[in-house]
């Protein structure tokens, strides 16, 4: 594969210019990239070309790589190292309890804090003691995009700022609250990180506790959220739009709560990710009138 080599910070520029080639993926290995080259331009290498990876799946959060399901075998962790030679690799064996604790094996290097940049944003985690979940990737991007400028948010489960972050980078004032103070350490780093200081109230606590005044959107991010519906409800007006995350569709249940509470309520269901045989991860729009 005939490539030219670039610094990692140049990587996003290289890619748009007219000899490189989009047909095919860049090559990156710590800070150097190689950006393959289209025919008729110079390059500065010729690499052999490359496999395609046909093993175990993998996700990588920074420079972590995160392997799910059955504990993988010894060649399967070999085969991912020689592949993305991650600095580390995780078996997240499961997510556990009400704070979503993942349950991890070290299976090479040491779990750390990594730096995991996704649709713009910059997300400090320790995949090791905080869940950061592949699949809610557009579920992330998403809230960005329906976030209004100016509007008041409540994000109830902030956990590390999954939601905050988009919503707060569209403009809207958000209000984080997150009970596990290990989260929550890594939410107020990365409000700052991201230079959203101005933007974001972040209080480690009971969600239950801390909800104050009314909000033009509440997102309820935790899977258990319908049991803290009426809390939510108490705390939103006529116009008042609530993400509600379930296991599963609650839609009958959310809206006997919005209606005992007074409000009308229009819902749409929509599909996150596929969590287990025949369960969806599913989100609710409410909106209240
Ligand atoms: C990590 S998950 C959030 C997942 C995220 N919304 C996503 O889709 O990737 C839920 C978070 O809610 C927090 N949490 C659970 N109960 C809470 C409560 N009563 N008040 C505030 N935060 C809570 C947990 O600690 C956890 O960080």
């Amino acid at each position: 594969m005939r490539v030219r080599r670039v610094g990692k910070e140049a990587l996003a520029a290289a890619v748009r210019e007219p000899w490189a080639d989009p047909s095919r993926r860049p090559y990156v290995e710590g800070e150097t990239a190689w950006v393959p080259v289209r025919d008729g331009y110079p390059c500065d290498d010729d690499l052999p070309e490359r496999r395609p990876y046909g093993g175990r799946p993998f996700q990588m959060i920074g420079d972590t790589a995160v392997v799910r399901g059955r504990r993988p075998t010894a060649e399967e962790v070999a085969a991912i190292l020689a592949w993305r030679r991650p600095a580390c690799v995780l078996y997240l064996a499961a997510i556990e309890g009400v704070r979503r604790l993942p349950a991890v094996e070290t299976l090479y290097g040491e779990a750390h804090p990594v730096c995991h940049h996704e649709n713009g944003l910059c997300y400090r985690l320790n995949p090791a003691e905080v869940m950061y979940a592949a699949g809610n990737l557009e579920e992330r991007a998403l809230m960005g995009r329906t976030a209004q400028e100016g509007e008041r948010v409540a994000d109830m489960f902030a956990g590390i700022g999954y939601f905050t972050l988009p919503m707060a980078a569209a403009g809207a004032n958000v209000h984080a609250m997150e009970i596990n103070p290990v989260s929550f350490g890594y939410l107020a780093e990365n409000i700052e990180a991201n230079g959203l200081t101005g933007r974001v109230r972040a209080e480690c606590g009971d969600c239950r506790r801390l909800l104050a005044g009314t909000y033009d959107r509440i997102v309820m991010g935790h899977f258990d959220a319908v049991a803290f519906l009426s809390e939510a409800l108490a705390h939103a007006r006529g116009g008042t739009v609530i993400h509600l995350h379930a296991l599963g569709d609650v839609a009958d249940a959310a809206r006997v709560s919005a209606e005992s509470t007074g409000f009308k309520v229009r819902i749409a269901t929509r599909k996150v990710k596929k969590y287990g045989p025949h369960i969806w991860h599913i989100v609710h729009d409410m909106v209240l009138s």
